[in-house]
């Protein structure tokens, strides 16, 4: 999956962020190993904390229609430098994509910078952890 078409489509998705209070428009476009892309933008609430992220929102979005295989994320802003993303959405990243996944950080320009889910959430907790506890 080239980064140019997620770019775009993230950057379509963006221009449909709901982001009255911070008025930080964010888009994100997550590709499928099968070659689907799914996008999302940040939607923000009046009680502030209940803000869902571009990223989340691509990724929510996508595991309700029942997809689970992922090969790659973009995201982007009216940045500088390339936007980085939340620690809940890396926590989201880390449930669902494996830890070598690419990520992509981007601004309007263009300038992308390659990242990885493991490189955003270094030795994040995972299912797997419940496993022995108590014993
Ligand atoms: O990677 C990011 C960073 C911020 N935001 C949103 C959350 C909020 O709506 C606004 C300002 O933080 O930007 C995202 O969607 N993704
Ligand atoms: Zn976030």
């Amino acid at each position: 999956m080239e980064t140019e078409k997620l770019l775009e489509e993230a950057k379509i998705a963006r221009e449909k962020a709901y982001a009255p209070y911070s008025n930080f428009s964010v888009g994100a476009a997550l590709a499928t190993k099968s070659g689907k892309i799914f996008t999302g933008s940040n939607i923000e609430n009046a009680s502030y904390g209940l803000t869902n992220c571009a990223e989340r929102t691509a990724i929510f979005k996508a595991v309700s229609e029942g997809e689970r295989e992922f090969a790659a994320l973009l995201v982007v802003a009216d940045t500088k430098t390339p936007v980085s993303p939340c620690g809940a959405c890396r926590q989201v990243m880390a449930e669902f994509c494996p830890p070598e996944m690419p990520v992509y950080l981007a601004n309007m320009d263009g300038k992308i910078t390659q990242t990885t889910v493991e490189q955003l959430l270094p030795n994040a907790f995972k299912s797997e952890d419940m496993e022995d506890a108590g014993e």
